[in-house]
């Protein structure tokens, strides 16, 4: 049984606003509360971000998208939801209050987090009721794309509750990791803070400016970091005696002054002024909403890389997207029973997304062939080959394929997919699928393919069972009845 079938966010800001995100394209109902009068456009802008960076980030199905609702109380907002996010301003007076005010309201059997960024756990149960069933569940910005979330328990917590917190948000696609013991700012914002401390000195002293300090983290340590942390990209650094010899080379360094981390630098106007005229050179008329979109596109593609890392396995944020998407397709993938096959199927809808464009500007060849692949294992699913079809040993192959392309498509432009079967018999769909523009209709390539009915373990075709060729029929029946698409059967150097 699902842990969240119906959530609250106690604060609708960025970070509420993009938890109600989280849960509302999982397929939860969100009742949402916060006094801002302006709470409904801003929880919408965030939504429609998301909405945005799931499309370029997933083809898997993802469930019909959750309800809003927007209450006038916080007792409105949390009564009869199994899920609380609290992410009010970072004010302990304020968030404990709001905290107690959600427990006097919601179920007992309620999971309240908050989203504080270093409040310690136990300083905001202290007026609880039923202060077993808090903890903190710090995300990291953007919500709706990053999937790491700090779980810590207070003293009061409950071991139960941090199980229940952590399958909670695997669920709506995320990683729980459970902080053994809270101290303030957890994890990820101590670390944070010591880099931000060093930070500020650099520029204060003028060694760099701010651009120079994000040039040094972001083409270096920071693509190593997204993908393997510090300690195993350390290891490796230890070359063939690994994490020890690392230790022995670069322990002595720790005594060496490279550091000021516990010298506060005095962030005096002067100071605030000098990074603030940096960081507007920096951004070169950037506009927020701009850079957001840069952001959220270039995290779409850094997890689009991990998910194809370790020889396709995926790795770290990559491998958790593949495992959320595997999981999709098994919940949601079953095509609908019904379909149209009074002409060529409709499969697949998508937008180009960053990682897909290339030098010339435009989505590059092997994105053509993802997307025909994508529409021919949509067809497959529609006759019953499924994950577990594939997992009892059989499947189709693909053996030959042959692309046209007849018009560019863009960053961000909408796309669908047609197919319509050419013929079929035990072992063999011939088909042919088009990728159409979705404003215009227009096609943008198209693709004819063959493909074969297999015994993966023996790596021979094999004619498909009873039950995959009753449902192959009826469409390739009904496809026989329209016109052969004008470039089937056409080979690469053709007369016209
Ligand atoms: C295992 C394999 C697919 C087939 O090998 P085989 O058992 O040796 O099969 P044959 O070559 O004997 O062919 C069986 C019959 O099918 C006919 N055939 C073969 N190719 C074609 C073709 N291109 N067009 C028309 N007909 C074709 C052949 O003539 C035989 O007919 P008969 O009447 O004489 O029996 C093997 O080929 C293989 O493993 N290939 C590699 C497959 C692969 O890796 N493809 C890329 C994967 S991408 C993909 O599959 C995407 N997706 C579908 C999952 C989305």
């Amino acid at each position: 049984m699902s842990i969240i079938t119906k959530a609250a966010c106690v604060g609708g800001g960025v970070i509420g606003g993009a938890w109600a995100a989280r849960f509302a394209l999982a397929g939860i109902d969100v009742n949402i509360f916060d006094p801002h009068p302006e709470a409904e456009r801003i929880t919408g802008e965030v939504m429609a971000n998301a909405e945005k960076a799931y499309g370029m980030l997933t083809m898997a199905p993802l469930p019909p998208r959750g309800k809003f609702t927007f209450c006038k109380s916080i007792r409105e907002a949390v009564e009869d939801v199994d899920w609380i996010q609290e992410s009010v301003p970072e004010r302990l007076a304020l968030k404990r209050g709001v905290i107690t005010e959600i427990d006097a309201a919601a179920r007992p059997d309620a999971l309240i987090g908050s989203s504080t960024s270093g409040l310690l756990p136990s300083d905001l149960q202290t007026e609880m009721k039923h202060p077993e069933r808090m903890f903190v569940a710090h995300p990291y910005n953007p919500v709706y794309l990053l999937p790491l979330v700090e779980l810590v328990g207070g003293k009061k917590t409950s071991p139960e509750t941090i199980r229940r917190a952590e399958e909670g948000v695997g669920e709506i696609g995320m990683k729980g990791v459970v902080i053994a013991k809270e101290i303030e700012a957890f994890v990820g914002d101590r670390l944070l803070e010591a880099l931000w401390r060093e930070a500020l000195w650099l520029i204060q002293d003028d060694i760099c400016d701010t651009e120079t300090l994000d040039d040094v983290m972001r083409y270096s340590f920071g693509m190593r970091w997204a993908q393997m942390g510090l300690f195993e990209t350390y290891r490796i650094a230890g070359g063939e005696a690994g994490m020890r010899h690392f230790l022995a080379q670069f322990g002595p360094c720790l005594k060496w002054p490279w550091t000021k981390f516990t010298d506060v630098v005095d962030l005096d106007d002067a100071l605030v002024e000098k990074i603030g005229a940096q960081s507007d050179a920096q951004a070169a008329g950037r506009s927020i909403r701009e850079l957001e979109r840069i952001r959220d596109e270039n995290l779409v593609g850094i997890m689009h890389a991990l998910k194809a890392g370790d020889g396709g396995k995926g790795w770290g944020a990559g491998k958790l997207l593949a495992d959320f998407e595997k999981r999709l397709w098994a919940k949601g993938g079953n095509p609908a029973k019904t379909y149209d096959a009074s002409g060529p199927l409709r499969l697949v809808e998508t937008k180009v997304n960053a990682a897909w464009v290339d030098y010339n500007g435009h989505m590059t060849e092997h994105r053509y062939l993802q997307l025909f692949g994508d529409t021919s294992d949509a067809l497959l699913r529609l006759i019953g080959v499924d994950f577990a079809y594939v997992e009892a040993g059989h499947s189709y192959y693909t053996v030959e394929t042959h692309i046209r392309h007849l018009g560019e498509a863009k960053l961000g432009q909408a796309l669908y997919t047609t197919l319509q079967l050419l013929a079929s018999d035990e072992r063999r769909i011939h088909f042919f699928t088009t990728i159409h523009d979705s404003a215009s209709g227009e096609a943008i390539a198209t693709a004819e393919q063959m493909m074969l009915h297999v015994d993966a373990k023996a790596g021979k075709s094999v004619a498909a069972p009873v039950e995959v060729l009753a449902k192959l029929k009826p469409i390739t029946e009904a496809h026989a009845k329209l016109d052969a698409p004008e470039s089937a059967g056409r080979h690469v150097g053709q007369k016209r």
